[in-house]
């Protein structure tokens, strides 16, 4: 089956050992993009989560935020989220990521890097409720940032940018072999946010 509903030159379709990845570079124009990424930091209800490890409370190195249709809480890196209800523009955004694939989300989780100091280590969205080989879309905008994947046994390592207006989808078992991260950079870089879309069984 072909996950994607066209191809076009603006298309990187990244075959990979144990998974696939589509990156588009220039999904949103530049002004669209301004657009969205002014919209989201002023009215997404942005929260800095705190994780409990050994007794001691940690701050997550970024801001969040889950909205869906669903009423199912959803739990990561050992906390939980409870979603807000989608606003129109989220609304508008998922609905341009469909048209790309072939999948109707029901969630997304938003991160907010406020500076080069911000990250998210090393991790696979692989939490129970995304299902077996769940398809995942990632929409940036803001700041340009270093995605890496590392593959879980060969420890292979994959560098991509994501930049202003690009749009990332790993599907197939990707989750199951390769993990990612967003890591810190000593670089002077400005706010960036990113939006997964997802799929919670
Ligand atoms: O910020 C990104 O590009 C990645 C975010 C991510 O991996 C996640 O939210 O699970
Ligand atoms: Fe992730």
């Amino acid at each position: 089956m072909d996950a994607f509903n066209s191809a076009n030159s603006h298309n990187e379709r990244i075959v990979i050992r144990n998974g696939e990845i589509l990156h588009i570079r220039n999904f949103f124009d530049k002004e669209l993009s301004d657009h969205y990424l002014n919209v989201l930091l002023e009215s997404i209800d942005w929260k800095q989560e705190k994780m409990n490890m050994y007794g001691k409370e940690l701050l997550f190195p970024r801001l969040s935020a889950w909205y869906g249709d669903s009423d199912k809480p959803y739990a990561f890196s050992g906390i939980t989220l409870q979603p807000i209800e989608w606003s129109t523009d989220l609304l508008e955004i998922k609905r341009q990521v469909e048209s790309k694939v072939n999948v109707t989300f029901n969630s997304v989780l938003l991160n907010r890097y406020r500076h080069g100091n911000d990250s998210i280590s090393w991790h696979s969205d692989s939490e129970k409720e995304l299902g077996k080989n769940p398809v995942i879309a990632s929409v940036n905008f803001g700041a340009t940032r270093i995605f890496q994947l590392r593959h879980i046994q060969t420890k292979e390592k994959i560098a991509i940018e994501l930049s202003h207006g690009s749009l990332l989808i790993m599907l197939g078992e990707l989750q199951h072999f390769w993990q990612h991260q967003i890591p810190k950079t000593k670089k002077v870089v400005g706010e960036r946010i990113n939006l997964t879309f997802r799929v919670i069984k």
